[in-house]
C-alpha cells in the first residue's frame, strides 16, 4: 500500500481517508508523491468543514463561527472538535482533527495557501446558506459553486502548484468549477429523498414549483408525474456543465491526476441516466451497480475512453427522452451539444 509517509498522525489521516470513502481513497492513494499528501489533506479538511455543514443538531450561531474561522483552525496544531451530534459520520475526525492540521502544517508553504483560501471561501459560503434556501436557479448553481466548484478551483491551483499540471488548468476557474457542479447537482438530484428526510431542500424552489405545490409532493404516488418531469428538468441542467468537463479533463497531463478526476465524472454520468425518468429516486436512494462502478473506474484512464462513456450514456439519455416534458427540448440540444464536442 501506498501509504502517508509514516508518521503516526499521517497514520490516522489514511485511516480517516479510507473511512470517508474506500473506493475512492484508493484513487487518492495512487496519486503522485508530488500530490499525494497535499490532495488527501485537502480531503479530509473539506470532509471536517461537510461534517460541520451537516451537523443540524448545531447552535446556528456556532455553527456560522466554526465554517467561518475554520480556516484559520488550520493553523491551531491543538484544535479539535467535540460538540458534533452524536449521528454525524465523521465526528470522530472533528475530535481528532489536530492529525489533520499537523499533517496540514508539514504541507509546503505553497499547497497550505490554497487550502486555506479555499476553506475560508467555502466556510463563508456554507454560513451565508445556514439561513438562506434555495430559491432561484442562480441561488442553486451559487451554492454548489460553494461546496463542490470551490473544490474543484483548488484542486486545479493544487494541480498546478506541483508542477504535474499546467499554469491553465489552475487559472481556469470556470472550467473548474463545473467540473464540481457537475457531480454535485448529480448528488442533489440523486439523493432527493435522503435529503427531504433529514429536512434539507437543495432542489431550487424555481424549478419544483413548475411541478409541484411543494418539493414533499413528489415523494406521494399521486404526484409522481409532476416529480419526474422535475427530476428530468434537474437532469438536462445538469448535463449542461459537461463541455466544460471535457475540455477540463483535455488538458490533464499525469496519469494520476487524469483518473482522479475522470473517474467521479463518469459515475456521475452513469448516476444520471439511472436518475433520468426513474420514479425509484423519488422513492429510495439509487445507486449504480458496485460491477457497474468497478467497469467504469477501470475504462476512466483515457480521455478517449471518457468521451466514449459519456457518448453512450448520452445516447441511452437521448433514447429515454420523455417528448412530453417541458425540458425536452433543452435535453436534446444539450445532448447534441455533447455529442459535436466527443
Ligand atoms: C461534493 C464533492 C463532489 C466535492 C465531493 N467529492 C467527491 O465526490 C469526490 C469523489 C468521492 O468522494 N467519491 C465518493 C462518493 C461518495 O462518497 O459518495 C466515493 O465513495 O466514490 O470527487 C471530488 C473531485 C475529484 C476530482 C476532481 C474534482 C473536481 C471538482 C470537484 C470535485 C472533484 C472531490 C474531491 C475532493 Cl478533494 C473532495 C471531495 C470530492
Amino acid at each position: 500500500r501506498a501509504e502517508l509517509e509514516n508518521t503516526p498522525s499521517m497514520r490516522r489521516c489514511d485511516y480517516y481517508l479510507c473511512r470517508t470513502s474506500r473506493s475512492f481513497s484508493a484513487v487518492i492513494r495512487a496519486l503522485d508523491a508530488e500530490l499525494r499528501p497535499a490532495i488527501s489533506i485537502f480531503y479530509l479538511v473539506l470532509r471536517g468543514l461537510d461534517t460541520v455543514e451537516d451537523d443540524m443538531s448545531l447552535d446556528k450561531k456556532l455553527k456560522h463561527k466554526l465554517l467561518t474561522t475554520f480556516h484559520e483552525k488550520l493553523y491551531d496544531p491543538q484544535w479539535n472538535f467535540d460538540g458534533s451530534g452524536p449521528n454525524e459520520k465523521d465526528r470522530d475526525l472533528l475530535v481528532e482533527f489536530h492529525v489533520v492540521t499537523q499533517e496540514f502544517l508539514a504541507l509546503d508553504k505553497k499547497f497550505q495557501v490554497v487550502i486555506a483560501d479555499i476553506c475560508k471561501r467555502m466556510g463563508h459560503g456554507m454560513a451565508e446558506f445556514i439561513d438562506k434556501t434555495v430559491e432561484t436557479v442562480d441561488d442553486y448553481n451559487l451554492y454548489c459553486h460553494y461546496v463542490a466548484g470551490l473544490v474543484g478551483i483548488g484542486l486545479s491551483k493544487l494541480f498546478s502548484a506541483s508542477g504535474l499540471e499546467s499554469a491553465e488548468v489552475g487559472v481556469d476557474e470556470e472550467r473548474a468549477n463545473s467540473m464540481g457542479l457537475f457531480l454535485q447537482k448529480t448528488n442533489i438530484i440523486r439523493d432527493y429523498l435522503e435529503d427531504l428526510e433529514e429536512g434539507r431542500t437543495w432542489w431550487p424552489r424555481q424549478v419544483w414549483s413548475l411541478y409541484g405545490t411543494k418539493l414533499s409532493d413528489f415523494a406521494s404516488p399521486d404526484c409522481e408525474a409532476g416529480g419526474l418531469a422535475c427530476l428530468n428538468h434537474l437532469v438536462a441542467d445538469a448535463l449542461q456543465h459537461v463541455p466544460d468537463c471535457f475540455v477540463y479533463m483535455s488538458r490533464l497531463r499525469t496519469q494520476s491526476v487524469f483518473n482522479f478526476c475522470a473517474i467521479p465524472q463518469v459515475m456521475a454520468i452513469a448516476t444520471l441516466d439511472l436518475c433520468y425518468n426513474n420514479k425509484q429516486v423519488l422513492k429510495r436512494n439509487v445507486k449504480i451497480r458496485k460491477g457497474t462502478a468497478v467497469s467504469l473506474m477501470m475504462k476512466a484512464t483515457s480521455l478517449a475512453n471518457v468521451i466514449d462513456i459519456f457518448v453512450s450514456y448520452s445516447k441511452s439519455l437521448q433514447s429515454q427522452g420523455v417528448t412530453t416534458d417541458p425540458t425536452y427540448g433543452k435535453l436534446s440540444s444539450t445532448l447534441d451539444t455533447i455529442f459535436k464536442r466527443a
